[in-house]
């Protein structure tokens, strides 16, 4: 460990290790899940860390942000109801509230350490929690989806952390089947897929598991996000039976005055040119993922 430098090890990322300069470590505590700690980087401004793995740095949490949720979100014309897993630091919803037609947006949250370390570090990100429509759920997002009426969302977003963790289960087959009967026909799923240069095999076996559950589209996309290991990541976007989605081409573009309110600021990242190319992948990958 070199002194006052945080290195993101882990066994998923065997034999590399991304390192932040640290100018202070801001908080540091254990949930009933998973260790919490926030720092001050140098350079990427505060970090959010659980496990030992870097979750978002204020300085490129805006790709990751915006591209799980416009890449579905305007994918389709007019979403109503969206429901997100995961994403307890509020960053999503942040971005899901920028779209003027929704009008109803559940969160379930397991780690409610997140979601009050979010709102005490990162208030620009947590920022999403004040919007009127947002419903805050504390618990497994598991559970959630198998209480959830079938065919209630037009979107479901999974804004997990890695496989190795509380997150584990929402990479499994059963839980792909839960938000396939939660979403209406022709609804739309966006989960965090990991990333093509580490973790084609993880890729793989959530591709196969799409593909026999999702019978709309089943996509891939990816963008760059410097401090997620091998500096991309991924989304699987799928979408079920019933009116079709050309992921690849946005038929509800995010307006300008939509995304201009004051708390939330200019979108950063996004634009429906970068929605389309998210989608082109490197041969090893388009080998891997797309249909023979
Ligand atoms: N809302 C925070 C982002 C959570 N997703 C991350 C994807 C990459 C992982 N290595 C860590 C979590």
């Amino acid at each position: 460990v070199i002194p006052g430098w945080f290195s993101e090890i882990s066994p998923m990322w065997p034999g590399e290790a991304h390192s932040l300069k640290v100018e202070k470590i801001l908080f540091q505590g254990n949930s009933e899940y998973q260790k919490v700690m926030v720092f001050q980087s140098s350079t990427y401004g505060k970090v959010l860390v659980l496990d030992g793995v870097i979750q978002l740095t204020e300085r490129d949490e805006c790709a990751y942000q915006e591209m799980i949720v416009h890449l579905p979100l305007c994918s389709i014309s007019n979403p109503k109801k969206v429901l997100v897993i995961g994403g307890g630091d509020g960053g999503v919803l942040r971005e899901v509230s920028r779209h003027s037609s929704v009008e109803q947006i559940d969160i379930c949250e397991i780690d409610k350490m997140v979601v009050d370390v979010s709102k005490q570090f990162f208030p620009d990100v947590a920022v999403g929690y004040e919007d009127p429509r947002v419903t805050l759920h504390i618990g497994d997002g598991v559970a959630f989806l198998k209480a959830v009426p079938e065919g209630t969302y037009d979107a479901v977003i999974v804004d997990s952390s890695d496989p190795i963790g509380p997150a584990q289960e929402l990479f499994e087959k059963p839980f792909f089947e839960s938000v396939a009967r939660a979403l209406r026909p022709g609804g739309v799923v966006c989960t965090q897929a990991e990333s093509i240069w580490l973790h084609m095999h993880i890729i793989e076996d959530i591709v196969k598991n799409c593909r026999q559950i999702f019978k709309g589209s089943v996509n891939y996309a990816w963008t760059t996000v410097p401090t997620y290991p091998s500096g991309v990541i991924g989304f699987m976007l799928c979408s079920t039976e019933g009116p079709s989605v050309d992921f690849k081409h946005p038929v509800n573009p995010i307006d300008a005055n939509d995304s201009q309110s004051k708390s939330k600021g200019p979108l950063k990242f996004y634009n429906s040119e970068i929605h389309t190319a998210a989608f082109c992948l490197p041969s090893f990958a388009k080998k891997v993922i797309e249909p023979k």
